[in-house]
């Protein structure tokens, strides 16, 4: 395991001429709230490669989902930097709107409307920008084929099961093209089985796009068997405590969780989580 908690570089992905798609730079996020402060991250550094598929693991309330809403413009940092390309995303509080439209986010729950068609709420944020209804139309049609929804684009969201509506939200999250997928424990709700299933999915959908991913999850097997490595988060404040390489090439089939390497690398993540406990 590579451990680094200043500048967590990049082992895996270094020397293969990939540029870095996301730079954090001593991140730090303590929230106001009336009872006194919160500090949730303290002095998160990070560069992941484009393409790269990075898991966030960490205990409840270590700051997996700040870390990702500030990644995502939602929450604004305390300190530090957030470059996105070769932007900074915040800029004294305030997001750049141009950095924003190069991501795409997906949350546990799917948020869909429910008022409108699967259609409709794939090609939502295509709307919004103002794309002419055929042109959108059919990208929604696109997308709704690459998630396994092409048959259900007049459906509505109450017609579907749990991890179809996850796929349309996923399907939404790529309407505009991201080069930055955000997600936030997007299986989180799901069963076992079909989690398993969106895994594979996931897998398949980031290799098709090309798309830089960045997971959340509480899952230790889940983050080992999407990420190209895995970012251990101590518990609050957040910090990076250990960055495990998955030396597994893709795309990964569901057997590769029985290989000794995969549970190499569960096996010392699971020890670094469970020595938080003793501490
Ligand atoms: N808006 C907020 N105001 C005040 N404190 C907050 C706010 N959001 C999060 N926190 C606190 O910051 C810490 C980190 O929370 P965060 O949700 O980022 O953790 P997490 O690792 O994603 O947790 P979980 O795995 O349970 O979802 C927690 O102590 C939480 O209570």
């Amino acid at each position: 395991m590579h451990v680094d908690s200043t500048l967590a570089s990049l082992p895996a992905a270094e020397g293969d001429g990939r540029p870095v798609e996301i730079r954090i730079e001593g991140l730090h996020k303590t929230y106001k709230t009336e009872r006194g402060s919160v500090e949730a991250l303290s002095n998160i550094n990070l560069e992941i490669r484009r393409r790269e598929f990075v898991s966030l693991i960490g205990r409840s309330g270590c700051g997996k989902t700040t870390l990702l809403r500030i990644m995502a413009g939602l929450v604004a940092p305390t300190a530090g930097q957030v470059e996105i390309g070769d932007k900074s995303l915040w800029h004294n509080g305030t997001v750049d709107s141009s950095v924003i439209k190069r991501l795409g986010v997906v949350f546990q729950d799917a948020n869909l409307f429910p008022w409108y068609s699967i259609e409709e709420n794939i090609a939502l944020p295509l709307k919004l920008r103002g794309v002419k209804k055929r042109e959108r139309l059919e990208r929604a049609g696109e997308l709704a084929e690459l998630v396994g929804l092409d048959k259900f684009l007049r459906s509505y969201p109450r017609e579907l099961s749990g991890g179809m509506r996850q796929r349309a939200a996923i399907a939404r999250a790529l309407s505009d093209n991201p080069e930055l997928l955000l997600m936030d424990e997007p299986f989180g709700a799901l069963d076992a089985l079909t989690r398993e299933k969106m895994n594979l999915e996931i897998q398949r959908i980031a290799l098709a796009t090309q798309a830089t991913v960045v997971f959340v999850t509480h899952d230790i097997e889940e983050a080992v068997f999407l990420g190209d490595r895995v970012v251990h988060l101590t518990p609050r404040p957040g910090r990076i405590k250990d960055i495990a390489d998955v030396p597994l090439a893709r795309p990964r089939a569901v057997e590769v969780q029985t290989g000794k390497e995969f549970n190499t690398v569960v096996a010392e993540l699971r020890a670094s989580l469970n020595q938080e406990d003793e501490q």
